[in-house]
């Protein structure tokens, strides 16, 4: 069974593409095979894993949902790349921001990813989606096509309205489209340990959250290491492999492993 995870936050800037990348790589380590999707049209995930002009790249998910529009085929594996840390991207550039626009008059509008996705995932056990800083069609596309969602809030700011406007819109996803969509928890990113902002939001978080949803044990830290990769063109594993910023990417995606794990043995619970 593929596991398709968004990794949401309509907030710009707090971590996204940071941890998309680097648990996608981390799951790679893993012996899981994971494609990495792109679906922000700054291509921030596609040039932090070494395409630094994605805007010369001839096929990208735009080309992709394009075609799904129109009712084209796709050929296998038509627009992947293979990073050499051994996951597979599908790259986003520039003209993803058309659309957002092309989908507002589309039949299925919300439902091209998934669409696209559900051709293409079954040769993967993780698909991670790297969703835009904004609630349109394309985070809800990713909604949609989703099995659960990851929602980074970087530590420096109170995130309370915006994940509050985050949760309504999972809400309405699984109320008209998908159903089964799952939260799979709240990542804290760029963490400083060393304020105390950091660990007053930290505990307001695990206060207000806790008891409704994961918050993950493990924290990001705030590190210029982490800020260095996307310029590298390779994860933090390969940066910085001894750093603490490696250090809780590993710790998350174990978190996330187990998190599979529960899940698959509530299933076989509940078949019993
Ligand atoms: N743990 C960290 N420590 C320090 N800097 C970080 C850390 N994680 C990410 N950054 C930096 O913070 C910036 C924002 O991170 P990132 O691009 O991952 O966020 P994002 O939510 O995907 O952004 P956007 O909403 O614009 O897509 C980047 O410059 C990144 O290099």
């Amino acid at each position: 069974m593929t596991n398709v995870i968004a990794v949401a936050n309509q907030k710009g800037g707090v971590g996204k593409t940071t941890t998309c990348a680097n648990l996608g790589i981390g799951l790679a380590q893993e012996g899981k095979k994971v494609l990495l999707v792109d679906s922000d049209p700054q291509s921030s995930m596609t040039i932090s894993l070494g395409n630094p002009q994605p805007d010369q790249l001839p096929v990208t998910l735009a080309t992709i949902m394009g075609k799904m529009l129109d009712e084209e085929p796709i050929d296998p594996g038509e627009g992947l790349l293979h990073h050499d840390e051994g996951v597979d991207l599908m790259p986003a550039n520039i003209e993803l921001s058309g659309m957002e626009v092309s989908l507002v008059n589309a039949m299925s509008r919300e439902k091209i990813l998934k669409q696209y996705l559900d051709g293409v995932k079954r040769q993967y056990d993780y698909v991670l989606l790297d969703c835009m800083p904004s609630l349109g069609m394309l985070t809800v596309n990713a909604l949609a096509a989703a099995d659960s969602v990851l929602i980074p809030v970087q530590a420096q700011y109170l995130p309370a309205k915006g994940l509050e406007q985050l949760l309504q819109t999972i809400n309405k996803v699984r109320r008209q489209i998908n159903p089964k969509l799952k939260i799979d928890g709240i990542l804290l990113t760029m963490v400083d340990s060393r304020t105390n902002y950091s660990k007053e939001i930290s505990t307001l978080l695990r206060d207000t959250y806790g008891s409704k949803l994961k918050v993950f044990d493990v924290e990001i830290p705030h590190s210029v290491r982490a800020a260095e990769i996307s310029a590298e063109g390779r994860s933090i594993f390969a940066h910085d492999p001894k750093g603490k910023v490696a250090e809780a990417y590993r710790e998350l995606t174990k978190e996330v492993l187990k998190i599979e794990k529960q899940r698959q043995k509530h299933k076989s619970e509940q078949l019993r």
